[in-house]
């Protein structure tokens, strides 16, 4: 609500400071983790990509007229969780994916949602999680899992269920981070000082000692894996930020957009 005589505006005060919430996708192996990021951060679907490629995005996104700066970390595990403490101890959300035409995937999705809530009774919180079906185009020719299994799963761990294709349209994909976003909120409203910790950029850590959860976490740290055997939490050195503005990505082509393009292949 606005108004000229000094109530506060809709995007103004406490508002306008950005909420930053930290989002990690998980899931087996090719079911589209890093076609959904793109697609979310550039509008655009990859055909081919980087199968061993890590990296967290950064973007600024308006959800119910707030700011929230959104990083996404697209993990790179291969058929099972590994070293899942990089994500664990870092997000405040979690996508889980399975594609439609893949039972082993739906397999694998059951087991991270269940590493999820094993993760939640130990740290004595709740880690807000949606599952998502992906590849729904495909799911005209070679369906595996019906849409009631995947609404089944995720009711078996209270989490919210989305059918999408990264490769259809933009809004869909967009809505479901927002959700993300909206159920990280929730989370944080009601226990905002019980943040995930952090991997600090500028301070150099040879492993994940944690830091002191505070509001407005510091940047954080990225991995960028190049070969199958570098699954693990890549030394600093290794570490790089990478910065994409969603709404300016598509359009202008600036340079933080072709760095976030490295590794993948867009038409
Ligand atoms: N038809 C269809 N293909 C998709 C979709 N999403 C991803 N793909 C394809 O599936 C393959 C795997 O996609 P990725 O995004 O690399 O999958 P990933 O989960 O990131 O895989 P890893 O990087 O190996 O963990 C690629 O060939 C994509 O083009 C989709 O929604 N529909």
């Amino acid at each position: 609500m606005s108004s000229v005589f000094g109530k506060p505006r809709a995007g103004s005060g406490p508002q306008s400071v950005p909420l930053e919430v930290n989002l990690a996708i998980l899931g087996r192996r090719g079911v589209g983790k890093s076609a959904l990021t793109v697609k979310f951060l550039t509008k655009r679907f990859i055909s081919e990509y980087d199968p061993n490629l890590e990296d967290t995005y950064s973007s600024e996104e308006t959800v119910d007229h707030q700011p929230v700066h959104l990083r996404v970390m697209d993990t790179a595990d291969l058929d099972i969780p590994r070293n899942s403490e990089r994500y664990l101890n870092w997000a405040h959300t979690f996508l889980v994916v399975y594609s439609v035409d893949s039972r082993q995937s739906f397999e694998s999705s059951s087991g991270y949602l269940e590493l999820l809530a094993l993760h939640a009774k130990e740290t004595q919180r709740s880690y807000p999680a949606l599952l998502l079906g992906n590849k729904l185009d495909m799911a005209q020719y070679s369906r595996q899992v019906t849409k009631a299994e995947g609404a089944a799963l995720a009711g078996r761990f209270g989490c919210l269920f989305f059918e999408v294709s990264a490769c259809l349209d933009f809004e869909h994909v967009q809505h479901v981070f927002h959700e993300a976003v909206r159920e990280a909120r929730r989370e944080l409203e009601k226990s905002p000082l019980a943040r995930p910790l952090f991997i600090s950029e500028e301070r150099a850590m040879s492993h994940q000692a944690p830091l002191t959860a505070r509001h407005g976490l510091a940047s954080c740290t990225f991995n960028t894996l190049s070969t199958v055997s570098l699954k693990e939490m890549p030394p600093v050195a290794q570490a790089k930020l990478v910065t994409v503005k969603s709404s300016r990505a598509q359009s202008k082509r600036k340079a933080p957009t072709l760095t976030l393009l490295k590794g993948f292949k867009i038409f």
